[in-house]
């Protein structure tokens, strides 16, 4: 049966890539995905601003929703400090299998926990089953009509605390113009917006950063 574009992303970072290497594999990664396959990863030009937030941020305690191949999932987990870790919500079993041996390679699985399941059945497992009190940085990037229920559902787990910092992926393409509407009219979340381009193409995207104010 013929390769998922997926498995061919993985395969060639297998062969390519540096084991242990997380910058090697995100290298990778982002050559495959600019020269043979496009695929929805963050990318190298977003995954900057991505970077400087999480750098900013420094989070113990890190959620991302939509791991996807696990891309983004080794470029947070690379910058978090020892003893932090980094919990990815995955409900496809493909990618999600694809995602840990990525993740595995790349050797950050000591930081990452992979939880297999939607969005809004995790979430609110977050602090009995997986130990969380609250979160103090979310990668926004699973189905774009699902940002704002998911949002909304953070806090209705009080998962956010005075400063928990929000940044969603792709706010001007594919586009959340609901949560977009949602949390820049929200006086609880003090926003802003980083224009940038869509991964691997010459299109415009923004991230959208949403510090919760409490
Ligand atoms: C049901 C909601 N809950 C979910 N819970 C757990 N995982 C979920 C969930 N939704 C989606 N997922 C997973 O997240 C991933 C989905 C991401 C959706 N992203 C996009 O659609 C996307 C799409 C584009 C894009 C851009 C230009 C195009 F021409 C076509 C597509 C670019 C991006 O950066 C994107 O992030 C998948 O792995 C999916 O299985
Ligand atoms: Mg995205």
């Amino acid at each position: 049966m013929n390769q998922s574009k997926e498995q061919r992303i993985l395969n060639f970072v297998l062969q390519n890539a540096v084991r242990g290497d997380p910058c090697s594999v995100m290298e990778t990664i982002d050559k495959y995905c600019s020269e043979k396959e496009w695929a929805m990863n963050v990318g190298d030009e977003k995954g900057v601003i991505l970077d400087k937030t999480v750098e900013e941020v420094n989070p113990k305690v890190a959620l991302e929703l939509g791991t996807y191949c696990g891309y983004s999932a080794v470029r947070i987990a690379r910058l978090l400090k020892a003893g932090a870790r980094l919990l990815t919500v995955e409900f496809n079993p493909e990618f999600a299998a694809i995602a840990k041996q990525m993740i595995e390679f790349a050797g950050v699985q000591d930081k990452v926990k992979l939880l297999e399941g939607p969005s809004e059945v995790i979430i609110p497992q977050l602090k009995k089953k997986y130990e969380v009190d609250t979160l103090d940085f979310v990668f926004v990037d699973h189905w774009k009509d699902r940002y704002t229920p998911d949002t909304i559902l953070l806090q209705e787990c009080s998962l956010l605390r005075k400063g928990s910092v929000l940044l969603a992926d792709n706010i001007i393409f594919p586009g959340a113009p609901e949560f977009v509407k949602y949390i820049r009219n929200n006086p609880r979340f003090q926003c802003s917006t980083y224009p940038s381009h869509l991964e691997y193409m010459k299109v415009q995207d923004a991230m959208e950063k949403a510090v919760f104010l409490g």
